[in-house]
């Protein structure tokens, strides 16, 4: 059923609405203020706000944004006392459906709710596009909301730019962006623009004549020319001299260009994709980069997060490349011990998923034929940053929580991880008996365990998971005393 929810601190004109509402076969909510609505559209589904501007908590119009963007996405409708034109821009700016100020004729009113739930419904209906997206992981909600602009840009014909830290994704979107497009049939050109000198780049991009410049011994088709009827990905366009700006901008506009030392002008259907790690608009602003071609550029905007910022999708990519590298080397697929993905989601992966991919390669090179996967087998310099990265943590924070019982919090985790450096450092040339190590290990855990909690049996039972008989055969094998620790 339909959910209308009106915010109005007037209890007499609510009841009026409720009645309209109700009388049009809608469900009804009321609410007083901007806190009950907005508590209101967190937890339950709306689909019209009926939001009044004069609240007693508050003005209507700055909660407008988070009313759009609580998870019904509900459309509004303004129905304030005061009506005032910049109001009312600023208003629609935001987003709302309509407009109206009280008092609104009842017709007005129905005409306007029907209308917006018209469009909702529409909006609802479109059919989404099928993406094929094979080999791009992430469920978080902020890969999620990259997807919904994947599948925009791949049934337009528009400028898109891509930007996002290194290793992010950017190339492997705008592919994605190509293969789910009309022109996936034809070809997807990369020009990277940071890896060519200024000639060098114009010459890739639009082609040269023979005889052209020195060198240029034969002719050549310009990567803009091999893109027609395809897509053609700039990377690194921030990267991009200002005069190949210039001219690039003409062929953006016209789709026509000459190639060096040519006098005839080649024209090419191609659809650009470009990509970036730098602020273009702070370019902008030194002059770096023109801003009539960022204008060009960002007919759709994509953003890719940062890895660290959906730390939630490391597990899967995690999961995924591993698989794939079962495939490649041809072995059988590897479990994982918890403690690895631990040890991944506790840093901080500046160099994003290439970097995530390179160290997953590298864990399962060391893993060898083993059937599972251990923080171990991660490089030691991850496992340092990590359990370093945890105790300056711990170290700033005063009153740590204590441990718990069965607690294996990142803490406890990164420190077991540097001590297993620490053995492995140790063992290089002189490995003890099993049998002896631990022995060793497990002496050293009684005695902090007693000094951690004093002494208090309960406790040491609840920490250890250790029974009490057990614990005490332990303390006389190892001919430790409870009061002297
Ligand atoms: N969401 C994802 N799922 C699976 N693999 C991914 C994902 N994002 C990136 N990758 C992989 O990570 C690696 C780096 O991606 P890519 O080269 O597209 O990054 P980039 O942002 O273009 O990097 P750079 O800025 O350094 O050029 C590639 O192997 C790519 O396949």
């Amino acid at each position: 059923m339909t959910t209308i929810l009106i915010i109005d601190d007037d209890i007499e004109f609510c009841e009026t609405m409720e009645s309209l509402v109700r009388r049009m076969d809608h469900r009804c909510v009321t609410a007083h203020t901007l806190k009950e609505g907005t508590d209101y559209l967190e937890g339950h589904g709306v689909d019209v706000v009926f939001l009044d501007v004069r609240l007693p908590d508050g003005n209507g119009l700055t909660a407008l944004p988070a009313i759009k963007k609580s998870s019904s996405e509900p459309e509004v409708i303004i129905l304030t006392g005061q009506g005032d034109p910049d109001g009312a821009e600023l208003a629609i700016q935001g987003g709302v459906w309509d407009y109206l100020v009280k008092p609104t004729s009842i017709k007005q009113t129905r005409l306007s709710l029907s209308r917006a739930l018209k469009y909702r419904e529409e909006k609802r209906a479109e059919t989404p596009v099928a993406l094929n997206l094979d080999n791009i992981i992430g469920s978080s909600p902020a890969m999620r909301k990259c997807f919904d602009l994947v599948a925009k840009a791949a049934v337009s014909n528009s400028q898109v730019l891509i930007t996002g830290e290194t290793g992010t994704g950017k190339e492997l979107f705008a592919r994605t962006i190509h293969e789910n497009s009309p022109r996936a049939g034809n070809n997807f050109v990369i020009v990277d623009c940071a890896s060519l000198t200024e000639t060098l780049l114009e010459s890739t991009l639009f082609g040269h004549k023979k005889g052209a410049f020195t060198g240029a011994d034969a002719d050549r088709t310009g990567l803009v020319k091999v893109a027609d009827g395809g897509t053609l990905f700039l990377d690194e366009v921030g990267d991009m001299p200002l005069s190949i700006q210039r001219s690039f901008l003409r062929v953006l506009q016209e789709k026509r260009f000459r190639p060096v030392g040519q006098t005839q002008e080649v024209t090419s259907n191609f659809r650009l994709i470009a990509a970036t790690n730098r602020n273009l608009e702070e370019m902008v602003e030194t002059g770096e980069f023109r801003r009539d071609l960022l204008f060009r550029l960002w007919a759709i905007h994509l953003e890719l997060p940062p890895l660290r910022k959906r730390k939630g999708d490391i597990k899967r990519l995690a999961m995924f490349f591993i698989d794939h590298l079962c495939e490649e080397y041809g072995v059988p697929n590897k479990g994982f011990d918890s403690d690895f993905f631990e040890t991944l989601s506790a840093y901080s992966w500046p160099g994003n998923i290439r970097e995530l991919f390179n160290v997953l390669e590298m864990a399962f090179i060391t893993s060898g034929r083993t059937s599972t996967i251990y923080a171990m087998d991660l490089p030691s310099n991850i496992r340092i940053k990590v359990a370093k990265a945890s105790l300056s943590r711990d170290s700033a924070g005063a009153n740590q929580p204590q441990v718990e019982a069965g607690d294996t919090n990142p803490q406890v985790t990164r420190i077991l991880a540097e001590t297993a450096v620490e053995v492995k450092r140790h063992f290089t040339s002189n490995i003890p008996e099993i049998k002896e190590f631990k022995g060793i290990m497990e002496e050293q855990y009684l005695r902090e365990l007693i000094r951690h909690t004093g002494g208090n049996a309960k406790k040491i039972m609840q920490i250890s998971g250790l029974s009490k008989s057990h614990f005490y055969t332990l303390l006389k094998k190892k001919e430790i005393s409870i009061s002297s620790e």
